[in-house]
């Protein structure tokens, strides 16, 4: 399997390479060269494999046969081995929805699921190469923590995660800031998390920098996010479908950064039967417009709600959905990139706008109606959603039997549990006693600078 950029301005590569580059050196996103295809028999014998097995199978055609089966294998065990529930990520019912619950990982969010093996899989390649990695990320609150427990202690890796202040919750910030091992290194940025994956897109776009201090991506920029979080789409469509291909499954999912989103679409392009992928968005409702409309268009200001981790405007995934849209043409992938940086706005045209209407549903959620799916979930069923989960909840509200992606812990949002339903989630215990451990953490301003000068003070010298 060959990674190219959604630019068009590299030459073809392979997965390791994918996976260390991050962020494309044309300053695009890397994408295969073509979507492996499942046929009905296939994905009824993937719909009865562990999550395990089943990640094996789907990562091994877009690894290709840079990893031996056997390692990969090691790899995936190794990753999944600290989730606290056998299933990984069970579907459970619960009143009359689905949950894919995502959250039994180390730091208690989806994200886990793709960065505990991110972590292993750079400390397996790193090993082999005998080189280093200086990880740079952005975090809207749940990236950060699952980025530094994927590769806290590892030999080899250095990791600098960038949150814009005061608009992460308390209990991911100290999730983040109490990891005092000597290899992580937190950075609180004043304004929002565009501002954070702004700087941390231009220092990978510094490619003299990039590659003199070795910068690697743990955001959703990085392929091997996306391809992993594909493995949840798979196992929930086999126990709810029960591996019958004519039954088609539909999902909602929480959306950001669209990468969760892409992964969904991303299974889809291979063959997985979904009937209804649901963007479900909060107020930063930019991906909602923009399937409503065909206009993907910025507003002045993103808006703090209570679904934090989803305060995005700027989905970065999104240039990689342009780039299927519009059949792998990078100059119009170009084209529209550039409308956007001049303007603020992009759109589509007719045809391909009904396409994103037969790609995906959208809804955006306001902050009263995510408490009130929070308060009626409760009420039906006793089961606690965290805010972005209630988003997605509510977004399918008229989907019946839909599968709703379960992004985070209501524990990590106790402030809007406890707005909602007047008492807060009992903590997993890898919660517990977060606001008494010691911290770090610095404050730097939100400009590459300030960033560089850090990262050129902690590393002395290039490694
Ligand atoms: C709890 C939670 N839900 C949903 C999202 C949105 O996911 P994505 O950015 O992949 O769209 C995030 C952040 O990414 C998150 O942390
Ligand atoms: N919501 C995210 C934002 C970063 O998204 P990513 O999926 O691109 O890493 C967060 O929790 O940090």
């Amino acid at each position: 399997m060959h990674y190219l950029s959604t630019r068009g301005g590299i030459a073809p590569i392979g997965f390791a390479d994918a996976v260390m580059m991050g962020l494309a050196t044309d300053g695009g996103l890397l994408v295969p060269a073509e979507i492996p295809q499942l046929d009905a028999a296939t994905l009824r014998a993937w719909s009865g494999l562990s999550f395990q097995d089943l990640a094996l199978e789907v990562l091994t055609p877009f690894v290709g046969d840079e990893i031996p089966r056997a390692d990969l294998r090691a790899l995936i065990d190794r990753s999944y081995a600290t989730f606290t529930h056998p299933e990984v990520t069970p579907v459970i019912k619960t009143g009359g929805q689905r949950i894919l619950e995502l959250f039994h990982g180390p730091t208690a969010a989806f994200k886990d699921v793709a960065l505990q093996l991110l972590g292993n899989l750079f400390a397996y390649l790193l090993a082999r190469d005998g080189s280093q990695l200086n990880i740079v990320g952005a975090t809207s609150g749940d990236t950060g923590s699952a980025a530094i427990y994927g590769v806290r202690g590892k030999e080899r890796i250095q990791i600098f995660i960038l949150h814009p202040k005061g608009r992460v919750s308390p209990i991911q910030e100290r999730q983040m800031t109490t990891v005092l091992d000597a290899n992580v290194h937190n950075i609180a940025v004043q304004g929002t998390f565009d501002d954070a994956q702004r700087v941390v897109k231009s220092l990978f776009n510094d490619l003299p920098f990039k590659s003199a201090y070795r910068l690697g991506a743990v955001n959703s920029i990085n392929w091997a996010r996306i391809l992993a979080q594909t493995v949840y789409y798979f196992y929930a469509w086999g126990r709810v479908s029960g591996g019958d291909p004519a039954q088609p499954v539909s999902f909602s999912v929480p959306t950001g950064n669209f990468g969760d989103v892409f992964a969904g679409y991303l299974a889809r392009r291979m063959g997985l039967p979904i009937e209804r992928l649901v963007i479900a968005t909060n107020r930063n409702d930019i991906l909602t417009r923009f399937v409503k409309t065909g206009v993907y268009a910025i507003e002045d200001r993103v808006h703090q709600t209570l679904s934090p981790a989803m305060d995005i405007q700027l989905a970065s995934n999104f240039e990689r959905y342009l780039y299927h849209l519009h059949d792998g043409d990078t100059a119009q992938v170009r084209a529209l990139l550039g409308d956007l940086q001049d303007t603020g706005r992009l759109s589509v045209d007719p045809a391909r706008h009904a396409q994103v209407q037969a790609d995906f549903s959208a809804a955006a959620v306001s902050d009263p109606e995510t408490l009130d799916q929070i308060r009626a979930t409760f009420a039906s069923s006793g089961y606690i959603l965290c805010p972005h989960t209630a988003v997605g909840v509510r977004a399918a509200q008229d989907l019946p039997g839909c599968v709703c992606l379960a992004t985070a812990h209501p524990a990590k949002f106790g402030e809007a549990v406890r707005e909602a339903i007047g008492q807060e989630a009992p903590p997993p215990p890898s919660l517990l006693g977060l606001l008494e451990k010691e911290s770090r953490c610095v404050e730097l301003d939100a400009t590459p600078e300030a960033i560089k000068g850090h990262l050129q003070s902690v590393l002395e010298v290039p490694t």
